[in-house]
């Protein structure tokens, strides 16, 4: 599935100030890219990633998905297309005082009625689901325990987890790997890797990290003050590239 970006354009509109956060961003991701997002603080890059599922609506410009113009949709179309599109974010965004496996259950309530969500009804299939990518990530034994009590690493694992349930194919990641250390950092890339791989499914990340990026990306797009100032391969980006996208 492909996603086309056109002309794409934020501004955010705060007391009196307007701050412009993407200009006239063009983009064409193919199916099955791994695709990292480098640039500074306030580059755009977090507003690109929700400009995508719409969790920030663009000013102006497309963003067209397998054939469907998401700025266009609303409400029960927009759930649905949403639910192609997974996010894992740098605080993991988990609920703190229920279990890895009941945050790992939420992850398909997009596929429910609301109103069995509402009663928080779990069928044994979903446990099961749950539990096996729980197991998938290596942190099956962690089931029954309090997300608020797990490690940062393992928290993404969860969030991973949780994504997979959702079945997307598309992944976007806000700094996945900011808040964890060096080591970790690489388990959860390679762990993100591994399961793009399997489930064919595109992937945008942002990061932060020039390293990472270069390692695990097939494709890198460099943005600076919301302009996209390089989209090319890891292995064309050169001391004069980064310069262009840090300077
Ligand atoms: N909700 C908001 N309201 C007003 N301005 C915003 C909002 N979110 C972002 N901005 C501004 O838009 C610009 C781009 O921000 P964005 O968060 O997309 O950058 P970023 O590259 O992800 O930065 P960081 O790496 O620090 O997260 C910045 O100037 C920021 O101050």
């Amino acid at each position: 599935m492909a996603l086309v970006i056109e002309q794409l354009t934020m501004i955010y509109h705060t007391d009196k100030k307007k701050e412009q956060a993407l200009q006239d961003i063009h983009l064409e991701i193919r199916p099955g890219e791994f695709v990292g997002i480098l640039g500074r603080s306030g580059a755009g890059k977090s507003t690109l990633i929700r400009c995508i599922n719409q969790l920030v609506k663009p000013t102006t410009g497309r963003v067209n998905w397998n054939g469907r113009e998401m700025t266009k949709l609303s409400g029960k179309a927009l759930r649905q297309a949403r639910r192609e599109m997974g996010m894992i974010f740098q605080q993991f965004h988990l609920i703190p005082r229920l279990t890895a496996l009941q945050n790992c259950v939420l992850g398909c309530f997009g596929y429910r009625p609301f109103w069995k969500n509402v009663l928080g009804i779990i069928s044994a299939q979903e446990k099961e689901q749950a539990m096996a990518a729980l197991e998938r990530v290596g942190i099956g034994h962690l089931a029954h325990k309090r997300v608020d009590q797990l490690s940062g690493g393992q928290q993404q694992r969860v969030a991973i987890a949780r994504v997979m349930m959702q079945k997307p194919k598309l992944l976007l990641g806000d700094e996945p790997v900011a808040s964890l250390d060096p080591v970790t950092s690489r388990q959860v890339m390679d762990l993100i890797k591994e399961i793009h791989h399997s489930e064919q499914m595109t992937t945008i990340l942002n990061l932060h990290d020039v390293n990472l990026a270069l390692t695990y990306c097939d494709r890198i797009i460099g943005l600076s003050q919301g302009h996209k100032v390089y989209d090319g391969s890891p292995e064309q980006v050169t001391d004069r590239v980064l310069e262009r996208i840090y300077a």
